[in-house]
């Protein structure tokens, strides 16, 4: 099957900083693709790269999805400072298909509920964001990347620092969406996802790295 999506020479840079360099991928579809490296090697940029939010300096970009991407980033202070509820963060994911001002319909409100209780937050859906523990905003930042309902799924570390019964739900909440014909791209510091991913892009110094490197 060809690749879900393809770079090509791909360099960026943030500021006058190169921090990726001459990255050559494909990312295979309906599958899930672990990003590994140390800190600063590049992953966080390249997910941005991936999800059309950090235009290459120089390079190729092709993605075999028309539709949205569905990019969860790691906690956002801007986000955080917001005075919304988590039903209405999670709600935020609909947007894409209905616009902001629109109201939701009730298949709308239903893939709300049915991301919130697959990220076990259903019963957190009216306190405000910023009130959370940084593991349960995780959570809800994530199933507000589900019920965008993506066939591309980007996310940045979104199990790191999440007790084992969290990181369990959403390693099965990953291969449900798999199933589904997803195309996920994960950024992670754990071994223990890495192996289990169908595919790795390991990162040194915003280089591609040998995958049977450790970090
Ligand atoms: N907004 C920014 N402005 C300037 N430099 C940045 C910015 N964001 C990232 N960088 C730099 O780009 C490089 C790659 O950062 P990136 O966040 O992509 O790495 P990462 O692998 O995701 O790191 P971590 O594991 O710490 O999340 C680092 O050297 C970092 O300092």
């Amino acid at each position: 099957m060809s690749a879900a999506i393809e770079l090509h020479g791909v360099s960026a840079r943030h500021g006058a900083a190169t921090v990726l360099h001459d990255v050559t991928i494909a990312v295979p579809p309906q599958s899930i693709t672990a990003v590994t490296g140390h800190n600063g090697s590049g992953k966080s940029t390249l997910l941005g790269v991936l999800a059309g939010v950090h235009p290459p300096a120089s390079g190729s970009l092709w993605r075999s999805h028309s539709g949205r991407v569905a990019f969860v980033v790691q906690r956002s202070e801007a986000s955080d400072a917001l005075p919304i509820t988590v039903r209405q963060t999670v709600s935020m994911g609909r947007w894409a298909h209905r616009g902001a001002w629109r109201r939701l319909t009730r298949e709308d409100r239903s893939i709300v509920d049915e991301c919130m209780e697959r990220l076990g937050v259903a019963d957190l859906a009216r306190r405000r964001l910023g009130t959370l523990s940084g593991g349960q905003r995780q959570r809800v930042l994530l199933a507000q990347g589900l019920a965008q309902r993506s066939d591309l799924l980007l996310l940045d570390e979104p199990a790191t620092g999440l007790d084992a019964a969290a990181k369990a739900r959403i390693a099965a909440v990953l291969a449900e969406e798999r199933a589904r014909g997803t195309t996920i791209v994960h950024a992670t510091h754990d071994p223990g996802d890495a192996a289990a991913a169908d595919a790795r892009i390991v990162l040194a110094h915003g280089r591609i790295a040998d995958p049977e490197a450790r970090e």
